[in-house]
């Protein structure tokens, strides 16, 4: 298979054979580039293990997995000098650190959501937040039933969001039981989990006479894909430095 025009010579997928690596795969090849795919658990891939020996220069490393292999995969990327992009959601304050000293050595760029429509989300969220000082707000995200961590990365990076607009860091509550009023200075944050939805996430700011809702709802998972390729051929040839992905687009 040819490589593409721009960007990587080869995109390394790890975890191929989850639900985000097989969409990634899909993409490569409805893109023309080559694919290194990397696996625990299907014998036709590199395994983890033997990743070190297989990368090359000019390679990008994508990573959708979970934050105790992905940490290692980003890792071995880094010591080889190959530039990483990271959907990967959930990582602990340690892994965090890693990141940033990964980034140090190469460029690694990092999104909770790859999806175009969520950054002009989170730029309409700041928006609203800062016209509407006092309204009360509430995050809601819905996903499918294998999802592992909550709240979403995206909610984490909304709810951030939501702190710089009113300059204050809001408590956040996760749900509400029993005589349990709405205080001050609260944000609420909930979560449902549930089918195969791919990813609904809704900000509501209501005053005492009105009500704005901001909703994204993500309709396959082709839309993060698309998102963390355009990543990796724009990261390729960059200096060493943690980017975001609202430094494309
Ligand atoms: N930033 C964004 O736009 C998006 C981010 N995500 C995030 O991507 C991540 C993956 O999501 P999803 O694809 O649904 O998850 P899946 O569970 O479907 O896939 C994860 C894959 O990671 C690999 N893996 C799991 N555990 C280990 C382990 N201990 N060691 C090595 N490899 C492991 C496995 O692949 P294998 O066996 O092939 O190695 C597994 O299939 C999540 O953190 C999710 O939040 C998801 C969608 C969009
Ligand atoms: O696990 C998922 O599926 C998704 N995870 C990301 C997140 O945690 O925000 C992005 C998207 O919502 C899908």
């Amino acid at each position: 298979m040819p490589g593409a025009e721009l960007g990587p010579d080869r995109v390394v997928v790890t975890g191929a054979t989850g639900r985000m690596g097989e969409e990634l795969l899909a993409a490569c090849e409805e893109r023309g580039h080559d694919v290194l795919a990397v696996s625990e658990s299907d014998d036709d891939a590199i395994s983890g293990a033997d990743l070190a020996d297989h990368l090359e220069p000019g390679d990008v490393l994508v990573d959708f997995t979970l934050p105790e292999a992905s940490l290692g995969y980003v890792e071995t990327a880094a010591d080889a000098g190959v530039p990483v992009v990271i959907g990967t959601t959930g990582y602990d304050g340690a892994g965090e650190a890693s990141i940033e000293e990964a980034a140090e050595q190469v460029p690694v760029l990092r999104a909770s959501n790859f999806a175009r429509g969520i950054q002009a989300l989170l730029g309409a969220v700041r928006e609203a937040v800062a016209a509407l000082p006092g309204y009360d707000v509430e995050v809601t995200e819905t996903h499918h039933n294998g999802k592992r961590d909550a709240p979403s990365g995206t909610a984490l990076s909304i709810l951030d969001g939501i702190d710089d607009a009113r300059g204050d860091e809001l408590d956040r509550k996760y749900g509400r039981e029993g005589v349990d009023p709405r205080e001050d200075g609260e944000v609420g944050v909930h979560v449902r989990r549930a089918g195969g939805i791919k990813g609904e996430h809704e900000v509501l700011l209501a005053g005492n006479e009105e009500v704005l809702t901001l909703t994204h709802r993500a309709e396959s998972r082709g839309v993060f894909a698309a998102g963390a390729l355009d990543a990796a051929e724009w990261l390729a040839g960059r200096e060493a430095g943690l980017y975001a992905f609202e430094d494309l687009i």
